[in-house]
Parts: C-alpha cells; structure tokens; sequence
C-alpha cells in the first residue's frame, strides 16, 4: 500500500490566484483526480481555529438532549439534523452509524428560487439552546466553500479551460455543510457495520475535514482499501459523480467509506461542494470532440434530489399505517 496514494497538494497559488503556480498545482490535481479520485489539499486559507472551533461547538451539539435536537430535525430542504439511522447507503444493510447537522446556502423566503419552492434551497434550521452553531458552522462553511473555488480554478486550468470556467455552474451552489459525529463502535456490531458505507459521492466535489481519530478508507489503485490518515491542517477533497461525468469519466468518482474501530468517538466535516441547482453538467463542454461524449446533459439539482430520495429515510414516502 502506496503511503503517497492520496498526494497532499498545496493550492496556495491557486488561492492567490498566481498565474504561474496555478498551471502546476491544476496539473498534479488532474494526476490524482485520474488516478484515484482523493487528494489533500494544503495552503487552503481556511484558518484552522475555525475548524477547530467548529469540531467543539458541533460536539456540544450532539451533546444535546434528543428532544433539543429534534427540535432542527432535518426538513424537506436537507437541513438540520439527522439522527442515527436516518442515513442508509444504497444495497447496504444497516444504517450508518453516525449522527450530522446539515446545512447550507443559507437563503431568506422571499429569494426567487426559493419563492417557486425550488428543491433544496432555502433557510437553514438553527437550534435555539445553542446559539453559536451557526456562526461556527456558517464561518467555516464560507471559508471552504471560498477554498473549493480555488480548486476548481486548478481542476478547469488541467482540463484546459480557463481558470473561471466551474465560477459560473457553481454560484449559488448546492454546497452542503455536514457535520458528523461518529459514536464509538461497539466491537460485537460484526462487519457489516461501518461509520459510512462504501459509496461515492455524488455531487462536484467534497473537501473534509476530520479530527485525528482516523477511520477514513478509500479504494486503492489495487482494490485494497487504503486510509486516508488524518494530516493536520489539511482537508481531504475527493470527486464527485457529478465531476466523473463532466470530465466525461476521467476524473474518477471513488468509493469510500468510514470504520470507527478506535473505540472513541469521532468527528469530521464536510462541504459537498455541488453546482447550482440550475447547471447542466454537460461533457461536451469540456472535450475537444463533443462527439466522443458518453453521458448525456443532467441538470444538477434533478440528479442530487434523485440520489437523496434514495439514501435518507427521510424523504421516504410515508407507509400507510
Ligand atoms: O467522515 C468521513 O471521513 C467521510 C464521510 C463521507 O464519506 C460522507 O459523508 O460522504
Ligand atoms: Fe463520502
């Protein structure tokens, strides 16, 4: 097992927006993204007093009393609280075990989008009992959310397109926040039950944070499972569906999973960094020969929508009773 599999890439020229720094750092994203699909990004710019501060106020969040919680239990819009059990990756048999609060663009009623009832957009759900949520958690959203842009300016220089060319698609995007908590994991659960099932994501792209428990596994270039070990100070960004079919399968969209065999709890972060609701990801615009195109144009907001109607019980219609 390759130690370097998962490459740390530092992307401060990307955040700087450097021109001649820019087209190297793009390059050694594009050679991960090919390969396995996960790199580490360094130099990012989000300060890592926010993450900290974020790890400790979403633990005071999960601290909270059931009823508490239940009071921002998640909403048709993907925002708020999901308990243990509500979060079931397809053709698996138990549920994950793991608890998150999720949220995102946070928009008022009135905003167009929002006024013609368009999926997943909208205000957050906050909690009451403990006010500084949202700061800790909206702050560090903001902060990533700025850091993936700039990975995307490398991810669009390596495809040959300009820097700008994924600004457009992911303004106002579908960019979720989740913060997750992962309870020890009693060792009689047997082998069927993970942290987070094997699974790709399904959107743009992901950039994690994770505490220094570990317990992340990715596929390896030979279908081993490789860690992704916590490095300080980094985040860990993985493609997406979405990208897999933009860069018409080039960028690989990698299975993953969590296996919390530490005996403690552990905690991570996350901005699924999607499109806009309204963006067509389409190949052809990035092949030099749209005819070589092997998946159709999808709106983004249709294909995110119909892979959560699958995994969150949720959104499940309800039974007859
Ligand atoms: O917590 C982690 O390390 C990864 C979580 C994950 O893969 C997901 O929520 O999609
Ligand atoms: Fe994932």
């Amino acid at each position: 097992m390759a130690v370097d599999e998962i490459p740390v890439i530092d992307i401060a020229p990307l955040v700087a927006r450097d021109p001649a720094g820019a087209a190297a750092t793009g390059a050694a994203m594009r050679e991960a993204s090919e390969r396995i699909g996960f790199f580490y990004i360094a130099g990012h710019g989000v300060p890592a007093a926010l993450t900290q501060n974020l790890f400790s106020t979403a633990a005071r969040f999960f601290a909270l009393p059931e009823e508490e919680k239940a009071t921002v239990k998640v909403n048709k819009r993907h925002r708020g609280w999901i308990g243990h059990g509500g979060a079931k990756m397809y053709g698996t048999a138990k549920a994950d075990l793991k608890e998150s609060f999720v949220w995102g663009l946070e928009l008022p009623e009135d905003d167009p989008d929002v006024a013609a009832g368009t999926p997943l957009m909208g205000p957050n759900q906050w909690p009451a009992a403990l006010p500084e949520l949202r700061p800790a958690l909206y702050g560090w959203y903001e902060a990533v959310v700025a850091a993936g842009h700039a990975v995307l300016r490398g991810l669009a220089l390596s495809l040959g397109r300009d820097m700008d060319f994924f600004a457009k698609p992911f303004e106002r995007p579908l960019a979720r926040g989740s913060a997750i908590w992962y309870p020890p994991q009693p060792p009689d659960l047997g082998r069927e039950q993970f942290g987070v099932a094997p699974h790709t994501d399904y959107g743009g792209l992901t950039l994690l944070a994770q505490d220094m428990t570990g317990g992340l596994q990715v596929k390896g270039t030979d279908r081993e499972w490789v860690m992704a070990h916590p490095i300080p100070d980094t985040f860990v960004v993985n493609i997406g569906d979405l990208m897999h079919r933009w860069t018409n399968g080039r960028f690989h969209s990698n299975p993953h999973r969590v296996v919390n065999t530490s005996g403690k709890a552990r905690q991570s972060a996350a901005v699924f960094f999607d499109p806009g609701f309204h963006a067509v990801v389409d190949p052809r615009d990035l092949l030099e020969d749209p005819a070589q195109a092997k998946y159709p144009p999808i709106a983004c907001g249709e294909w995110v929508v119909g892979k959560f109607d699958k995994a969150f019980q949720y959104r499940a219609p309800a039974t007859p009773s």
